[in-house]
């Protein structure tokens, strides 16, 4: 599903933020990345969401070699992935419904389709009561869980998602996590940045660590309190 290929990301900046990575990563698994700040896991996930190209190296998704991936095909590459970032980067003037909908508009699903799909998102993430309201009026974690129905409503293959529980309390970010792996249960591939490594160590998924932009580690913690 994902294969990073010798990839080495330097910013016009001179600053190198991967060096020589490379790691597969099959359908259907549940990853997280991990290591300190600044080690380099939001470089890893703008690489594949297209955000950012590699200097060297090669970036793969669904078999498909996104080095070749021009301008115009990027739309089409991004509507396979369900994206959560830091700053969820919500439309403020829209209502919390109308957020999540947008890649269900963009897709061109009728209305009722989007209606349903989008309160069955709202009520994953615990906010259908709140589907009027606009996302200003919402606290940071409330926020980040609108950024979380919208990231999955569309199903798509592969979630990739950066810090997505950074705001949220540690009963919220279980049930996010535990979200996560349900929709990984359902075959999608899930990738996931954090420091938080109390949640990583109680999912017990895959988890590559970085280190100054290096892979210095590549395991799967034996499951806590299972
Ligand atoms: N656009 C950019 N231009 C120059 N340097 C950048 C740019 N984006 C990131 N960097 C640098 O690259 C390094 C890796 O950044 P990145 O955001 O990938 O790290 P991170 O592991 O996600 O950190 P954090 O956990 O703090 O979010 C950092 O030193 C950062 O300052």
């Amino acid at each position: 599903m994902i294969r990073f290929d010798q990839v080495t990301k330097r910013y016009d900046s001179g600053y190198e933020a991967l060096h020589d990575l490379s790691f597969e990563i099959e359908a259907g698994e549940m990853v997280f990345v991990t290591g300190h700040s600044g080690a380099g896991k939001s470089t890893l996930l703008k690489l594949l969401a297209l955000i950012e190209r590699p200097t060297r190296g090669s970036v793969a998704l669904a078999g498909q070699n996104l080095n070749q991936t021009r301008r115009r095909g990027i739309p089409r590459v991004r509507r396979g992935i369900g994206m959560v970032f830091q700053d969820h980067r919500l439309l403020m003037d829209r209502s919390v419904f109308e957020n999540v909908a947008m890649p269900l508009l963009i897709a061109g699903l009728p209305r009722e389709e989007t209606a349903k799909r989008v309160r069955a998102a709202l009520d994953k993430v615990g906010l259908l009561e709140r589907e009027k309201a606009t996302p200003i009026t919402l606290s940071g974690g409330e926020q980040q869980r609108v950024g979380i129905a919208r990231a999955i409503v569309a199903k798509p293959p592969l979630l990739i998602a950066d810090e997505p529980t950074g705001n949220l309390d540690p009963k919220l970010s279980t049930e996010i996590m535990e979200l996560f792996a349900e929709f990984q249960q359902v075959g999608a591939t899930v990738l996931v940045a954090t420091h938080d490594l109390h949640l990583i160590r109680r999912m017990g998924k895959r988890v590559l660590v970085l280190d100054h932009g290096r892979l210095i580690d590549d395991f799967r913690p034996p499951v806590v309190g299972a």
